[in-house]
């Protein structure tokens, strides 16, 4: 496996406008990576890059320690998975498993074995010896996501959106062995989606793109507690972070004249203008009788969600919601709001200053 290193790497298509623009990042040998971000933003051209399908317009790439900037896609040792099969349909499953092996002249035994172990993980060893055409399109699928696991000695596994075509009842189950196998395999994993819940789920570090930059880097957690930007906020967690503008008044930090958090540590210097206040919906809750700077909301809406109710309220003309479990009775027309001041994020022009006041 190998580290990864992006030197002011960027890219046009033409004279387009940068798809993505110069930027310097290592990924580290041995994690998995989700590239996470709104259709657009730059993921498949960074994947593109790494693999060598498209050479950037300026900056270099590196694997441990060789420049790989100008060296096609078949010199960089790496395999990719793809959003929709990619196998050869007349081979047996069998065939299409051990291909990548023969090709690096692997020992017949060995060969054997490692295919056994890959079909085993995906559920295709009652399979092996079907032609591939006869399997359904995520069967199919499977056979290519075994493709780029069966190999134990690439630099890096990349994948494009690779659940995309699999079974949602599938889906969680696939992505918890695709981590154990990588894991173990220790791969350098780079994993491309539009979908918070499989970042979460798959990668050690998420990559958050906007418009053709990586705008935030973080472990789930990092990114759920301190999104640097609004952007981030919204974009991870579900539903996303509540924002509020907000002032400083006698009271503190306050919202719609209500002091959320009086007596918090403020940052010093903080503007008149453009602040606000994130908290997560998880973090906000109805208030006990006892409880004083609570905010009143008018309850807008409830939807059931099974285990837990999303309660969708008016804070004067803000809207915000929250995510109660089914142990707590829904709140009636009118309500009182805490926010744990542990948990709010304070933002000055849409960038994170502070996280808990
Ligand atoms: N071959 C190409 N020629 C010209 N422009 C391209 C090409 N491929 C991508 N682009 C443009 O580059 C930008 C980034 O596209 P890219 O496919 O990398 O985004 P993405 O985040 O992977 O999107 P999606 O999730 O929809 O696949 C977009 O504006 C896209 O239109």
């Amino acid at each position: 496996m190998a580290r990864i290193t992006l030197e002011r790497v960027g890219h046009r298509y033409g004279h387009a406008p940068y798809a993505l623009e110069p930027f310097d990042m290592v990924l580290e040998d041995g994690r998995s990576y989700a590239l996470l971000g709104p259709s657009g933003c730059g993921k498949t051209t960074m994947l593109n890059i790494i693999s060598g399908v498209v050479r950037p317009s300026e900056g270099r790439i590196l694997l441990d320690d060789r420049d790989v900037t100008v060296v096609p896609i078949s010199g960089r040792n790496v395999a990719q998975v793809f959003q929709f099969p990619v196998i050869y349909q007349s081979k047996s499953v069998y065939e299409n498993l051990a291909f990548p092996l023969r090709c690096r002249r692997w020992p017949i035994a060995r060969i054997k074995a490692r295919v056994a172990e890959i079909a085993d993980l995906l559920d295709l060893s009652g399979r092996l010896g079907k032609p591939a055409w006869q399997l359904t399109v995520d069967e199919k699928q499977l056979i290519s996501l075994g493709r780029g696991l069966v190999r134990d000695d690439v630099a890096a596994l990349l994948m494009d959106e690779p659940l995309t075509v699999i079974d949602p009842q599938m889906k969680f189950q696939l992505r918890r062995k695709l981590k154990a196998v990588s894991q173990k395999a220790r791969h350098t994993v780079i994993y491309v989606t539009h979908d918070q819940n499989e970042a979460m789920t798959f990668a050690d570090e998420i990559l958050v793109m906007s418009a053709g930059k990586v705008v935030q880097r973080g472990t789930p957690q990092e990114l759920f507690e301190r999104p640097r930007t609004t952007y981030v906020g919204y974009f991870i967690g579900s539903p996303s972070m509540n924002v509020f503008d907000a002032e400083i008044g006698a009271g503190g930090v306050m919202i719609g004249g209500t002091p959320i958090a009086p007596g918090g540590a403020l940052p010093s210097g903080l503007p008149t203008s453009g602040l606000r206040v994130g908290i997560r919906p998880e973090y906000a809750s109805l208030a006990q009788p006892e409880d004083s700077d609570t905010l009143a909301a008018t309850v807008v809406g409830v939807q059931d969600h099974g285990s837990v109710r999303i309660v969708e309220v008016a804070i004067g003309t803000a809207r915000a919601r929250l995510k109660l479990g089914r142990d707590i009775a829904p709140p009636s027309a009118q309500a009182r709001i805490r926010l744990r001041r542990d948990k709010l994020c304070l933002f000055v022009d849409d960038h994170l200053i502070a996280a808990g006041i």
